[in-house]
């Protein structure tokens, strides 16, 4: 009988995701067992993201266990997961994605981010600060680290009006009653990945179980917009710190991959679209990439990395 070892952080989200995952495979009666492993960061709390150095700080310990084969896969979410991994790792699924917006939460519903009125938005994303510059120069912000609960207790004890975050955490969470507002994917286009959960899995791991457990979680259409996407930010040399974003739909057996970069400083937006068939998503990330570079991404890109 098959056991699924199934590593995961401890915070309610990654457990929430864990669980998910281990319902998925519990309807084929493939049993699974949870152990919980603490990442730098969600050690580290008093320091951005960006300067406890992005790569891999919710990834690297879980990534140490597949290779010591202590856990079979670990489960993220696709988004903090590094866009090019080692050799010897894999994503072997992705779930079916939530919705992708960002939303603003408050404990005041008539706050809107278009209505002009000034209000302080907490957020560590370097992404949302520089899209908050660029589409709503009004709005200040404030660096709000911490897994969701900590973050929400701070907007409680008034650190700040309002928090942008992604809707499928707080809807995971159980907090869509604090939803003030859906941002438009339009202009607040996601982080790539937003939304789906992702498991890796070791270049040891039994065909068997891969078989199993990708037949059992995987989501087709997820996986080829989650590809393109992937490739995307790759070609960009990114991972989830930097103010780039990319958003992959289906539409009738075709994908259509929009995604760009924003400046520190919102002064500049670059965005470009390509569309084609799923067995071509890494070719549109990479087409995507370079339109990007092209237009001057190079240059915001390296500005990016000198303020970081
Ligand atoms: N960067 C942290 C993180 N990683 C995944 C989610 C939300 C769930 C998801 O998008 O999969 C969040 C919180 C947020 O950005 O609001």
């Amino acid at each position: 009988m098959m056991n699924i070892k199934i590593g995961t952080r401890g915070s309610r989200l990654a457990l929430w995701q864990a669980y998910y995952i281990q319902d998925l495979l519990k309807a084929a009666e493939v049993d699974s067992e949870l152990v919980i492993i603490e990442t730098k960061g969600d050690k580290i709390l008093d320091r951005s993201l960006a300067k406890i150095g992005s790569k891999g700080v919710f990834t690297q310990e879980l990534e140490d266990q597949l290779r010591a084969g202590t856990i079979d896969i670990a489960v993220h979410s696709a988004k903090d997961l590094q866009s090019s991994l080692p050799e010897d790792l894999s994503i072997i699924a992705f779930t079916e994605r939530e919705r992708v917006n960002d939303v603003l939460i408050s404990q005041d519903k008539s706050l809107s981010l278009t209505s002009g009125r000034e209000f302080v938005v907490g957020t560590s994303s370097t992404r949302r600060v520089a899209m908050l510059k660029h589409f709503c120069p009004h709005i200040k912000t404030v660096d709000m680290r911490g897994n969701l609960q900590t973050r929400l207790r701070k907007l409680e004890e008034g650190q700040c009006d309002a928090l942008l975050l992604a809707y499928a955490g707080v809807h995971r969470m159980e907090y869509d009653d604090l939803i003030a507002e859906y941002l438009p994917t339009e202009d607040f286009t996601p982080a790539v990945g937003q939304g789906s959960v992702a498991i890796e899995a070791a270049s040891s791991l039994s065909i068997d179980k891969l078989n199993t457990i990708r037949q059992l979680t995987n989501h087709e259409p997820t996986e080829a917009c989650l590809k393109a996407e992937r490739a995307f930010l790759r070609r960009l040399e990114g991972g989830c710190s930097i103010p780039v974003f990319g958003l992959a739909t289906w539409q009738d057996g075709e994908i259509s991959l929009t995604g760009g970069v924003v400046s520190l400083d919102g002064s500049e937006l670059l965005r470009d679209r390509f569309s084609g068939p799923p067995a071509e998503a890494e070719r549109l990330g990479h087409a995507l990439a370079e339109s990007i570079l092209a237009k001057g991404g190079d240059e915001i890109l390296r500005a990016v990395r000198q303020n970081l």
